[in-house]
């Protein structure tokens, strides 16, 4: 594999999807694949329905998990193999920090059981950039879009947080964090000099 996969990672709110419009259009970019999940295939659609009605947990989990299966055979790895580079605003993080706080009371160790089904078939990621932030601030910050999810509340924001950490601490060669409660055009500085020194 040629490419390098870059994935953006953290809570509703943190920026990744302002960050992620600006690189797509910064000219330094310009042969990067963007990408994201949920994806905007069918199966990301039907994830969407999830996220957006009293779905089952594990059901809503493992939707997510066809909807990366699909994306990695589609895309990823198309794009890896014919050299590019990657960049996705939510991948396997996303579901290893989300859905551990969704299925807390169905297994005695949610984040590991996560994990060990994407195991044999997932592409890990080279670099993933952590956008940590204080919920308060970032739901604060969502209050001012539409298209609300159900994630989107203080408390079970703070577990999610607290699980891309332990993330970020398990794998700290692979993780980058960055605190985004600051000036967005600083925030866009610090995730291109992240991604210039890691492809250096
Ligand atoms: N650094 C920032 N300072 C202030 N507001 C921000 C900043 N970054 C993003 N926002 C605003 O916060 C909201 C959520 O940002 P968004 O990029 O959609 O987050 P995410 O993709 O992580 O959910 C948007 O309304 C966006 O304009
Ligand atoms: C990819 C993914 C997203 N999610 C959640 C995070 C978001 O609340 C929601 C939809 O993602 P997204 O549309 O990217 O939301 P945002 O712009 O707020 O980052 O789905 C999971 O719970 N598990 C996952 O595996």
């Amino acid at each position: 594999m040629k490419g390098k996969l870059i994935t953006l990672e953290g809570i509703d709110g943190s920026g990744k999807s302002t960050i992620t419009a600006r690189l797509n259009s910064n000219p330094e970019f310009s042969d990067f694949v963007f990408t994201r999940e949920p994806t905007t295939g069918w199966i990301g659609e039907a994830v969407n329905r999830a996220i957006h009605s009293d779905t089952d947990e594990l059901a809503e989990l493992l939707l997510f998990t066809a909807d990366h299966a699909e994306h990695i055979s589609k895309l990823i790895l198309p794009a890896l193999e014919s050299g590019k580079n990657v960049i996705s605003d939510r991948y396997s993080g996303s579901r290893f920090a989300y859905q551990a706080v969704t299925l807390k009371d169905r297994f005695p160790d949610p984040m590991q059981w996560i994990q060990d089904i994407h195991k044999g078939w997932t592409v890990v990621p080279d670099l993933t950039i952590l956008f940590d932030i204080d919920p308060k601030i970032a739901v604060e910050r969502c209050g001012n879009r539409g298209d609300k999810t159900k994630f989107e509340k203080i408390g079970f924001l703070e577990e999610v947080r607290e699980n891309y950490l332990r993330l970020a601490r398990q794998d700290p060669e692979r993780f980058a964090v960055i605190y985004t409660d600051k000036n967005i055009d600083d925030i866009e500085a610090d995730v291109l000099d992240m991604i210039t020194s890691f492809l250096r």
